[in-house]
């Protein structure tokens, strides 16, 4: 059984930065969905670059079928690791369904991490991310948001009903960001 955290929240709200840090410090694997679309995206021979970069650029969901399959590869890959951070991951019902469809029975899924901020100041973030991405636009950006509203929102609500969200406020400096999250680690691990 592989140890599961999604990780979810508003473009920009500093999802793949927490990542980062747990990764380098609790031994948890980062697998940014986003991340693994754009890599196949760019993949020489790849039949789906074309369909991942018309969703990326309209703020949409790719169909679960793809993002699902690039992650459990990403995880058999790393199937030594203390756990899987799933950044961005499951955005809507599809992605949801997806995933309990394909992966159901052989994940423990052990909370979802809601990284909340201020939409403003997300989008701000973005503007200014300077990784060249076709998405951090503001045209792409307002598709974004509303998708993270009217889809991604909903599913961290369903969690929420469950008991398994556990919600950081991110519009604060990355270190007290931090400071949280590892408490919600701790927490979650000694049980
Ligand atoms: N707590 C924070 N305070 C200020 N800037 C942040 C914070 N967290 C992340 N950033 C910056 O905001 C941008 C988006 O962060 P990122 O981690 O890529 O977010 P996400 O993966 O949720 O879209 C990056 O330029 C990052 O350096
Ligand atoms: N589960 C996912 C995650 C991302 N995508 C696509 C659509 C998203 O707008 C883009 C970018 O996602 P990414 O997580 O990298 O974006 P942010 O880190 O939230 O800014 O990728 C997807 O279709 N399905
Ligand atoms: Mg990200």
């Amino acid at each position: 059984m592989y140890n599961v955290v999604f990780v979810l929240g508003p473009p920009g709200s500093g999802k793949g930065t927490i990542c980062s840090k747990i990764q380098q410090n609790l031994g948890y694997v980062h697998l940014s969905a986003g991340d693994l679309l754009r890599a196949e995206r760019e993949r020489a021979g790849s039949q789906f670059g074309a369909l991942i970069e018309n969703h990326i650029k309209n703020g949409s969901i790719v169909p679960v079928e793809i993002t699902c399959s690039l992650l459990e590869n990403a995880m058999i890959a790393s199937k030594d690791a203390n756990g899987f951070l799933i950044d961005g991951f499951p955005r809507n019902e599809d992605n949801l369904e997806g995933w309990k469809k394909q992966m159901g029975g052989k994940v423990n899924e052990q909370f979802v991490l809601f990284l909340s901020c201020p939409v403003d100041v997300c989008i701000d973030r973005c503007l200014h991310r300077g990784q060249g991405r076709t998405d951090d636009n503001v045209e792409s950006l307002k598709k974004r948001v509303e998708t993270y509203n009217q889809q991604t929102f909903p599913i961290i609500e369903l969690f929420e009903k469950v008991g398994m969200v556990r919600e950081v406020n991110s519009e604060r400096p990355v270190t007290e960001v931090y400071d949280d999250v590892v408490k919600v680690f701790a927490t979650a691990n000694q049980k």
